[in-house]
């Protein structure tokens, strides 16, 4: 019996996405869904009370950083990530391919597994597919990512070729070296670059290994986004419909709308908690910048339609103050908003597909926010 089963509610007949929820030990999920994330045990700034005020249903952390500090031995010992960080929700933790991959010169590639050296102290460490699945046995998550490697782009298509099927050569050492299946579930990771074959070779034996949930990785690498839809467009349909299907590292709001029109059911990505940390928010009006001058004394919301906690009793002008005055509050408030903004707008997208109508919906807020159709 796996931990993890996906429920599929209806398909939305202009646009042929799909709602959904994901059964996990820590609670049902509601898809779309956008997942924050909380790459050291915390999403950046926020409480868990905090975060399950604007409803976070899950959120996702980092092998490789909690295996580099505090280490997994250690979050085993405190009873697991979710008693560590007091987050009785579902988690979901990367395996930390794509964070070893994105250390570039300090790494070194085998069969065998990635040598690398830490981003903290320079110590020299080697993460294979069998140490990935002890440490992110040790730190719980209700989904784990196998250990795979997300090829750059642009990428010949001769590494490309030679890195799915490594990925797919760790892939199956992941699942013989997962423990703990009842209440983990180890989804797979398609990867292909930017080439339809390739893509559909890596679907295939990902499948033939059979896993409760699929990952598209390998985009969101600093490909055009019309190539990233391009790619998802054939992807998407070779995975199971009965499974979920996630999509790694993608958060704009465009993004998010044209992945579940393309039959996405799970999103992750730090924008909307970077982009926080620097001043700008997501407003449905498009972005806003709020540290720039012209916000000074403007006493009225960060985003007039919205109901979060910092639009509810701040303004611009005070928030701009915090900016510029480097104060912790402004990212608190910052990232409270754009979670939310996010989170509410997934909520719209369920609403949509409940009510046959995604492609309008679409129209709608790409028109409201400034994005071209
Ligand atoms: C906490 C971060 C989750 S998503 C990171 C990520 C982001 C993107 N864009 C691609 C990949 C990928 O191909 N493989 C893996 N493991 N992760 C990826
Ligand atoms: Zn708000």
């Amino acid at each position: 019996m796996s931990a993890i089963r996906y429920e599929h509610i209806k398909t939305c007949k202009q646009s042929g996405a799909r709602l959904g929820r994901i059964h996990t030990p820590h609670g049902i999920i509601e898809t779309p869904i956008f997942m924050p994330v909380g790459t050291q045990a915390t999403v950046k700034s926020m409480t868990p009370e905090e975060l399950k005020e604007i409803n976070s249903q899950i959120i996702l952390s980092n092998t490789y950083h909690l295996y580099m500090r505090p280490g997994h031995d250690l979050v085993k010992e405190a009873g697991g990530l979710h008693k560590f960080m007091n987050w009785d929700r579902p988690i979901l933790t990367d395996s930390g391919g794509f964070q070893v991959f994105s250390l570039g010169p300090l790494r070194k590639i085998t069969e065998e597994g990635v040598e690398f050296r830490s981003h903290i102290d320079g110590s020299k460490h080697f993460l294979s597919p069998e140490k990935v699945m002890e440490i992110e046995n040790a730190l719980g998550a209700d989904i784990m990512m196998a250990f795979d490697e997300c090829a750059p782009y642009p990428a010949s298509r001769d590494y490309v070729k030679n890195s799915l099927e490594r990925t797919t050569r760790w892939a199956k050492r992941c699942k013989e070296a997962h423990k703990n299946t009842e209440n983990q579930g180890l989804f797979g990771i398609v990867q292909g670059g930017m080439y339809k074959d390739l893509r559909e070779q890596s679907a295939k034996e990902i499948m033939e290994l059979d896993f409760p949930g699929y990952a598209v990785g390998g985009l969101s690498v600093g490909e055009p986004k019309e190539l990233m839809y391009e790619v998802l467009e054939y992807t998407t349909p070779l995975l199971p419909e009965d499974k979920p299907r996630y999509l790694m590292g993608v958060g704009s709001p465009d993004a998010l709308i044209e992945g579940a029109i393309r039959g996405i059911d799970m999103f992750d990505c730090v924008l909307p908690t970077r982009i926080a940390r620097n001043g700008t928010a997501m407003t449905s009006q498009g972005k806003v910048v709020v540290r720039n001058a012209k916000y000074a004394r403007d006493f009225t919301p960060i985003d007039p339609e919205c109901d979060c906690y910092a639009c509810k009793n701040y303004t611009k002008a005070y928030i701009r103050h915090l900016v510029k005055a480097n104060e912790i509050l402004a990212s608190r408030l910052i990232t409270t908003h754009n979670l939310h903004f996010l989170l509410k707008l997934m909520e719209n997208v369920r609403q949509a597909i409940r009510e046959d109508r995604l492609l309008d919906f679409r129209e709608e807020f790409f028109t409201k926010y400034g994005y071209e159709l």
